[in-house]
């Protein structure tokens, strides 16, 4: 009896587990059945995985275009064992800016570690004081503090360039231009401006801005070059920032913005910061001032419109000392529209946030733990917000409210959402007043034709992807 019992009740007992684990599997597949439904289709697989990451590595640009016109509005690549969803129509552009369910930290912390050296502790402790101190501190109604001092930085620089000559726009630009911010944002030579010292700091930033992208993904052994910059810069900033803690001045107002970084920051991570700061300062405006300069001058319409507008501003011999304040830019709508046509065509590739919790975007659910990813510089040739997207036409910005400093309905070149860019207004102020400043002091002839954009990366704006000449001579 006692027996029959025991193994009634083992019996009862085999078979509530095997419905248990039958109820499990239901469940299981039926996770995956939705699981398939409603993920974004993924460009992945094995030997799709190899050929998709080399396509995606060589022209990610390119691919990102053509994923689009193959799999539709989202799509997911799996790049270097990395889960990437692209979305690309505009109606879903206010998820990856507003929803809670996505992170801008998240997405940047890891790069933040691998190209500055940043613990993801100290990254967490510092980000956000940092950008609210960028952002007051760059923002329109202190950009005055910056002007006077970059005017002189700039006429300084420019007088190196001698009454005429032959050179590649971009690295006439970056001579030019360069030391010039630093020491506007950093402090006068403090890093290594002066014009001997400059020719090596340039060596190792120009090598770090260029493999940034890898250096931002790949482990350091791997871009042993970029790693020997990194290091530089970083024991380099290591002793500026010392120094820099003697000299503070006590005056709010005469402090630069990196003795107001070295404030917030008070000890952690100085140098690391000081590097970033320094990156993102460059590694976008650089090339924008590039390409205004060459849409500007390759289109004679354009340059003779600048040029008219120039002459109502500043006096017409372009060798004579004038003055240039921030008020005169406002003057000047036309250039700022080239500026931002420019800016509009030449985007940064992608911006990207981390997915925290499952995101429903379009029919699909975008797992947690996948990369957000919204490339602005195709966001910018949607025809529909900018028709012949493709062509610089300053004249498209006279719709924009530009002295409000509104932008265009559908431009993102400066990201949104809470750690949107915060050296946009410096930005703009820079390069209008570095643009009228050349423009109005030489004449310029182009040699080769404007070049393509670089297909190569993804982060921040587009470099040449080849030499452009151009002869140069006073007015
Ligand atoms: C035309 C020039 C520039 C462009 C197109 C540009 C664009 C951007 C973009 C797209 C972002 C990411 C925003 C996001 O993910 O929502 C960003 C971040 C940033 N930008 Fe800019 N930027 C430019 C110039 C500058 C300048 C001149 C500075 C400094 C003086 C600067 C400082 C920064 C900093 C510090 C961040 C990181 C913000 C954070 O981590 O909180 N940028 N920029």
């Amino acid at each position: 009896m006692q027996t029959a019992g025991v193994a009634m009740a083992s019996v009862s007992c085999v078979m509530f587990l095997l419905s248990m684990l039958l109820a499990l599997l239901h469940w299981l597949l039926k996770q995956r059945e939705t699981g398939k439904q409603s993920a974004p289709p993924c460009i992945s697989g094995w030997i799709p995985w190899i050929r998709a990451s080399i396509r995606f590595g060589k022209a990610p640009l390119e691919f990102i275009e053509q994923a689009r016109a193959q799999y539709g509005a989202v799509f997911t690549v799996v790049a270097a064992g990395k889960r990437l969803t692209f979305i690309t129509e505009e109606e879903d552009f206010e998820i990856f800016f507003k929803s809670k369910d996505v992170d801008f930290q998240e997405a940047v912390q890891e790069a933040v570690w691998r190209t500055a050296s940043i613990s993801r502790k100290n990254f967490y402790k510092t980000h956000t004081p940092v950008h609210d101190m960028l952002k007051a501190r760059l923002a329109p109604p202190r950009l005055h503090l910056f002007s006077a001092n970059l005017y002189n930085e700039f006429c300084e620089r420019l007088l190196y360039l001698g009454a005429k000559g032959v050179d590649n726009l971009y690295d006439l630009i970056w001579h030019s231009m360069y030391p010039a911010v630093v020491n506007n944002l950093f402090g006068r030579d403090i890093c290594l401006t002066n014009r001997c010292t400059f020719r090596e700091m340039e060596k190792h930033f120009q090598k770090f801005d260029r493999d940034f992208e890898f250096g931002s993904q790949l482990p350091e052994f791997l871009l042993r070059d970029w790693s020997k910059s990194k290091h530089w810069l970083l024991s380099l900033f290591g002793s500026i920032v010392s120094n820099a803690a003697k000299l503070k001045p006590a005056d709010d107002h005469s402090k630069t913005l990196f003795q107001h970084l070295l404030d917030t920051l008070n000890g952690n991570s100085t140098a690391n910061y000081s590097l970033l700061l320094l990156w993102a300062s460059q590694a976008n405006a650089l090339p924008i001032t590039f390409w205004t300069l060459a849409f500007i001058i390759s289109n004679p319409f354009v340059y003779q419109t600048v040029m008219k507008e120039l002459g109502s501003v500043m006096d017409d011999k372009g060798n004579k000392k004038i003055r240039l304040k921030e008020s005169d830019l406002q003057k000047l709508p036309y250039l700022k529209c080239c500026i931002l046509e420019a800016i509009r065509l030449r985007a940064p590739g992608v911006i990207c946030r981390k997915v925290m919790q499952p995101l429903k975007i379009k029919n699909y659910i975008v797992p947690s733990g996948d990369m957000l990813m919204l490339s602005i510089y195709w966001a910018h040739r949607n025809p529909k917000r900018f028709p012949d997207p493709e062509k610089f036409i300053p004249e498209r910005w006279k719709k924009a409210d530009i002295e409000k400093r509104a932008f265009l309905d559908g431009f993102l070149a400066f990201g949104g959402g809470r750690y949107q860019c915060p050296g946009r207004w410096f930005a703009l102020l820079e390069i209008q007043m570095f643009a009228a400043l050349i423009l109005h002091k030489y004449e310029f002839t182009l040699l080769d034709p404007v070049p393509k954009e670089s297909p190569l990366h993804l982060v921040g704006t587009q470099q040449p992807a080849a030499p452009c000449r151009v002869e140069y001579k006073f007015r």
